[in-house]
């Protein structure tokens, strides 16, 4: 998936809140957005789900089923959360929700209503949403915020499965709830630019130079096809992998 020098406003006139952001997302990517508050995150996960199309610029090559699990769920329906996932599910294609539930630890909100559900109880609706029609482009908006410890601690492992098989996952996270994953991407919001930090690449200061290192940084040249599961492999056995260059 590529953006290509997009930019976004909200309305003629208006400033731009995105400006001029170039990136390449492959499969087996996990990546996380940061920035300020009102920095613009959650309009370029919109653009990256498809529910804004950029105002300059355009998005290629978007895996063909998106799950998106926004900043605030819309719970005000007249629904209990089984009688919606249901219905997500049904529109989903027949898609499998109740794994999810349980693997996120929603048995006991299943029979409430939608608006009784607190912030982080919504968010675990949007996310069984959002991931049971087992999306190639997972995108997460604060996917921490008011979660209990235990989701808290599932979320990554999830974020991992679901790049190991070919996915892409993008979480903006106030939180650094998805840190210490091995080969994730880190991109942040400044002032509109959307820029990556190469931190993942580098080797750290620490580390000698020469002799005993502790951690070395290798290039690898292999045919475009396997790289989805080249990249899956590496980070299944825990090294930090990522594409770096496009060649040919
Ligand atoms: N529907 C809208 N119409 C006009 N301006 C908007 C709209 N939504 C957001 N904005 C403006 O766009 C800018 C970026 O907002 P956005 O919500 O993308 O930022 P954010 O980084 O996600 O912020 P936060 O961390 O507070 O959620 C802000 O100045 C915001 O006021």
């Amino acid at each position: 998936m590529r953006l290509s020098q997009i930019s976004f406003r909200y309305r003629k006139r208006d400033p731009f809140v995105i400006q001029e952001a170039d990136a390449r997302l492959v499969p087996g990517d996990v990546i996380e957005l940061t920035g300020a508050n009102g920095a613009g995150k959650s309009t370029l996960l919109r653009l990256l789900a498809g529910l804004a199309e950029p105002t300059i610029g355009t998005i290629a090559d978007r895996p063909a089923v998106v799950g998106f699990a926004p900043d605030r769920f819309p719970s005000a329906q007249p629904f209990t959360v089984t009688a919606y996932l249901r219905h997500m599910a049904r529109v989903r294609g027949g898609a499998r929700w109740e794994p999810w539930a349980e693997r996120l630890n929603m048995g006991h909100l299943l029979a409430l209503p939608l608006g009784e559900l607190s912030k982080g109880s919504a968010h675990k609706v949007g996310l069984t949403q959002a991931l049971m029609a087992d999306p190639g482009l997972l995108i997460l908006d604060e996917p921490f915020a008011g979660l209990d410890a235990d989701t808290r601690d599932t979320l990554p492992s999830i974020a991992m499965e679901i790049g190991a098989r070919g996915g892409i996952v993008i979480a903006s996270d106030h939180q650094g709830g998805l840190r210490g994953l091995p080969g994730l991407r880190q991109w942040s919001m400044v002032d509109g630019r959307l820029k990556e930090s190469s931190e993942a690449l580098q080797e750290p200061e620490t580390a000698p130079r020469a002799g005993g290192r502790q951690e070395a940084v290798v290039a690898v040249t292999l045919p475009a096809a396997e790289l989805p599961r080249f990249l899956a492999r590496m980070r299944g056995e825990g090294y930090r992998a990522r594409e770096i260059e496009e060649t040919g």
